[in-house]
């Protein structure tokens, strides 16, 4: 079929050209075009990268007012069509742009950016110079000054050169540049050109056998000694060797080697690499384990889908070391075997090395690992080895749900309640939501595992309510090497200070730690980042203050030194005493890892402490040197913050101590119970996990919150049914859908006039369409607007920032509505400082 037309996303960000536009397709790309390739086109006056939606026998248009594709920038298209599909239904979903969700879909080595080349202009081209012939331009009627003249004898020798590299060999020449540009007689054209190359090395092989191999040998002269050795080293060895590998093992030069090619003899040939960072590791081979019954149901439940080319959505609700990992692995293997593809999505893979080296150990070379601390160029090779089928199984964070397979078979989502599943920055999609959507397209299983599931993948799963969403809960209670979940501890640490310890440490940790000591045991010590100095505590009696209408911690801020809500804008001067008791005790709160340290120190002289936090790990590879060193037992305790709560499986670690668990629960969000009971159940997992029993000892101010006393009995059903009653009375998800919208200016005043414009409009058009009304109300469809007020962080680089919050909950198309409506605000003011942003399914209030 010929295709004449073709609708391309171009890459510029912005509101207008969020919209597919119409190319020509040259003749010579006909066959080699398709949905999905990446393409240089002439956009205005200059040439951008795009990707083609859709391919068009005919075109609508005037085929003279249309311009053509220029480039076709990949001989294979780097999205296949279901990643197109994929795209536009994260635009409708999410409210972004097609060109920002095409663009988290491939590796940043491919967001070409347009180059500029300088030659020779073509005669006839443009404002062509009439006579000036190629050969004949020096001549006369062309009046060039000297230092023209060599600027054009330069690029006639070099054929093409970038403009960035003309300038710099013609430093301060920039104004005869353009003149002679200008002038026609040197012609600019603009190509497409990638961060990263594929990287290649030079092979050599013999280019001739038998007979003609003989004759060849025996032509050689005297001179010729030395090319007659490559050649019978060549002969010898019978497969293409790399030319360094030939060079360093005779000590020849380069130039024998292609004198030999020259004659015909030898061939000299580019071959792709691909770089791989794990070449110098070793990973220790795996063999499935023989299953438990809970592990044989799951695998029974998840391989009958795969067989069946089905889509099912698990919720694989297991405790910490119930073996979610081994069925994961086994599973996979299972989809393998059909010859198809497996995405396994980690929180954050920097932070499980342990997890990497299990599936490398099982599945050795099949694996692609998508790594966040990867170079662009080893990313993009991992990527690539996934779109030439190369591998069979991608494992990596979030952006690996985009992973290009074929025949898409399996997705694992590991720690599925992790809020790094959310990107933050536009797209700001979930990768939960992504993988059920690809799964369905591809006809494949879906299993989210946690110990500690969601509250809306449970509720979802319990309700089978919702048609897109609703995955069949199986459980594993039982851990497979017998040991017995941990014995959990609440340290009252009001106590602590009634009794006179002012320590960050209590006594029974204290103990617990020396002990260890004594033992040569190790002991984890975690520490949340979250909520630092951000909310106001009482030490003596645990009071926290909170919002009267949204019962949610306030707020600190120290500039106006008052106490803020960030839901519904409430505010309250700091106090100086507590409001409960009356004591003086009453300050904002927060601690850090380096103080612990310190501590530890004055405490256990000697002690060896490892400490992971984001200072000691931001150079590559050092995740994994520090546990390495734990595992090795070179330190005592591990100390950090969330990297040491996930995944960690140490023999010898009988020791948890959280040491303060009320920094997640006081943070301004209404997820932060969740958030608490889930940390909590995790960092409890790492203890005990083998042959010696464990012990956790859990510090808190608030003793009684259901949170850390559902945590501390590994009651996960209590907790959710407690935490679902508070959101059902509240409005919350999974009882509602929230779309927070923050419009930013760098101007407060006019920020607060436009916020409100803004926030006025969304409830008018509610109002008409007859969904607005207070959730309260009983009706299947609802909506509700809160807002606006000043966003938790009310300026972000000298931006001022409001947000307002959109509750709703049935079929309403609230997304689209508030779309349309923030195009028709920015449409309206025509403020180029005004920003707004639209955060469907928010995981961060800030
Ligand atoms: N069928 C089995 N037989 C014997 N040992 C097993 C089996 N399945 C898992 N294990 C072992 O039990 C331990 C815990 O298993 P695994 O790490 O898979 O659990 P998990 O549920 O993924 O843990 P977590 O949630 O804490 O990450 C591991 O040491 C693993 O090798
Ligand atoms: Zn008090
Ligand atoms: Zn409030």
């Amino acid at each position: 079929m010929k295709y004449s037309m073709a609708k391309v996303i171009v890459d510029v960000p912005s509101r207008e050209t969020d919209r597919p536009f119409d190319y020509l397709i040259p003749d010579g790309m006909q066959g080699w075009i398709e949905v999905g390739s990446r393409v240089g086109v002439p956009f205005g006056r200059r040439t951008v990268q795009g990707f083609v939606l859709s391919l068009h026998e005919h075109t609508e248009l005037d085929p003279r007012r249309m311009k053509p594709i220029q480039e076709l920038l990949d001989l294979v298209p780097p999205l296949p069509a279901d990643l197109v599909k994929l795209a536009e239904w994260m635009s409708g979903k999410y409210a972004c742009s097609m060109i920002s969700a095409l663009q988290a879909m491939i590796p940043s080595a491919l967001k070409g950016k347009a180059e500029r080349y300088i030659s020779l202009a073509e005669p006839g081209e443009e404002e062509s110079i009439g006579e000036a012939e190629a050969d004949g331009l020096f001549a006369a009627p062309l009046l060039l000054t000297g230092e023209e003249e060599e600027i054009v004898r330069y690029v006639q020798a070099s054929g093409q050169v970038t403009l960035d590299h003309l300038s710099a060999h013609f430093p301060g020449r920039a104004g005869e540049i353009k003149g002679l540009i200008a002038r026609g007689i040197l012609a600019e054209t603009q190509m497409i050109k990638d961060k990263v190359r594929k990287k290649t090395v030079k092979t050599v092989a013999a280019a001739v056998s038998g007979e003609a191999a003989e004759a060849a040998l025996a032509s050689f002269s005297a001179q010729a000694k030395r090319q007659k050795e490559v050649l019978e080293f060549l002969l010898e060895v019978g497969v293409p060797l790399s030319l360094q590998e030939v060079l360093s093992t005779l000590g020849v030069t380069a130039g024998t080697v292609h004198k030999l090619a020259e004659k015909g003899f030898a061939a000299i040939t580019d071959v792709e690499v691909f770089r791989d960072p794990y070449k110098d590791r070793r990973f220790k081979g795996s063999a499935p384990l023989v299953r438990t019954p809970e592990q044989e149901v799951v695998y029974g439940n998840v391989t009958e889908v795969l067989d069946a080319r089905q889509h099912g959505v698990f919720l694989l609700h297991g405790v910490t070391g119930s073996g979610k990992t081994e069925v994961y692995l086994q599973t996979i293997e299972r989809c393998i075997e059909l010859g198809r593809q497996a995405i396994v999505l980690v929180p954050e893979i920097s932070l499980t090395p342990q997890m990497v080296e299990r599936f490398k150990g099982r599945f050795g070379g099949k694996v692609a690992v998508m790594h966040s601390r990867l170079s662009t160029g080893e990313r993009y090779d991992e990527w690539r080895k996934i779109r030439e089928g190369r591998v069979q199984v991608a494992i990596g964070a979030r952006s690996a749900v985009f992973a290009p397979f074929a025949d898409l078979g399996l997705i694992v989502m590991d720690e599925e309640h992790e809020t790094s599943y959310k990107q933050e920055e536009t797209p700001k999609y979930h990768a939960r939501d992504v993988a059920v959507f690809r799964a369905r397209q591809h006809g494949a299983a879906v299993i989210l595992g946690s110990a500690t599931p969601s509250l809306e993948s449970y509720h979802a799963a319990r309700s089978q309510a919702d048609d897109d969403f609703a995955p069949l809960l199986l459980e594993m209670k039982q851990r497979p090497l017998g040991s017995r979940l941990p014995g959990v501890h609440i340290v009252d640490m009001r106590e602590e200070l009634r009794d006179g310890n002012r320590s960050m440490f209590s006594r029974k940790l204290h103990e617990g730690i020396a002990s260890r000591l004594e033992r040569g045991e190790q002991t984890v010590l975690f520490l949340n980042r979250r909520g630092y100095s951000t909310f106001v505590m009482c030490r003596t009696c645990g009071y926290v203050a909170g919002c009267p209408e949204c019962d949610i911690s306030l707020t600190y801020h120290q500039k106006s030194n008052n106490l803020r809500c960030h839901y519904c804008g409430y505010a309250v001067p700091a106090p100086s005493v507590c409001p409960e008791c009356g004591s003086e005790h009453i300050r904002y709160f927060g601690t850090g890892t380096q103080r612990v340290e310190g501590e530890l120190a004055k405490l256990f002289p000697g002690i060896r402490v490892i400490r992971m936090d984001v200072d000691t790990t931001t150079e590559k590879g050092s995740h994994e040197k520090l546990l390495q060193a734990f595992r090795e037992k070179k330190g005592d305790v591990l100390l950090g913050t969330q990297m040491v709560a996930k995944g960690l499986d140490f023999p010898d670690v009988t020791l948890v101590g959280v040491i303060a668990a009320d920094t997640a629960l006081n943070f301004p969000d209404f997820r932060s119970a969740e958030k608490t009971f889930q940390l909590l159940t995790q960092v409890a997992g790492r203890a005990g996990r083998h042959q010696l029993p464990g012990e956790v000892f859990i510090q808190t101010y608030m003793p009684d919150h259901y949170s850390i006393v559902h945590a501390s009995r590994h009651d996960y059903l209590s907790f959710v049914r407690e935490e679902l009653n508070h959101r059902k009375t509240l409005h919350y998800p999974p009882y509602s859908k929230l779309i927070l919208v923050t419009l930013s200016h760098e101007q407060l005043p006019l920020l607060l006039r436009m916020a409100e414009n803004f926030t006025g409009d969304l409830r008018a058009k509610a109002q008409r369409l007859g969904w607005f009304g207070s959730l309260d109300r009983f009706a299947a469809d609802a909506l509700d607007i809160l807002g606006p007020v000043a966003s938790p962080i009310p300026r972000i680089k000298n931006r001022y920032r409001f947000q307002c919050m959109v509750k709703y909950r049935g079929t309403l198309d609230a997304v689209r509505l508030v779309r349309e409506t923030a195009a028709a605000t920015l449409e309206q003011l025509k403020d180029a400082s005004l920003q707004i942003s639209i955060d469907v399914d928010p995981q961060m209030l800030m």
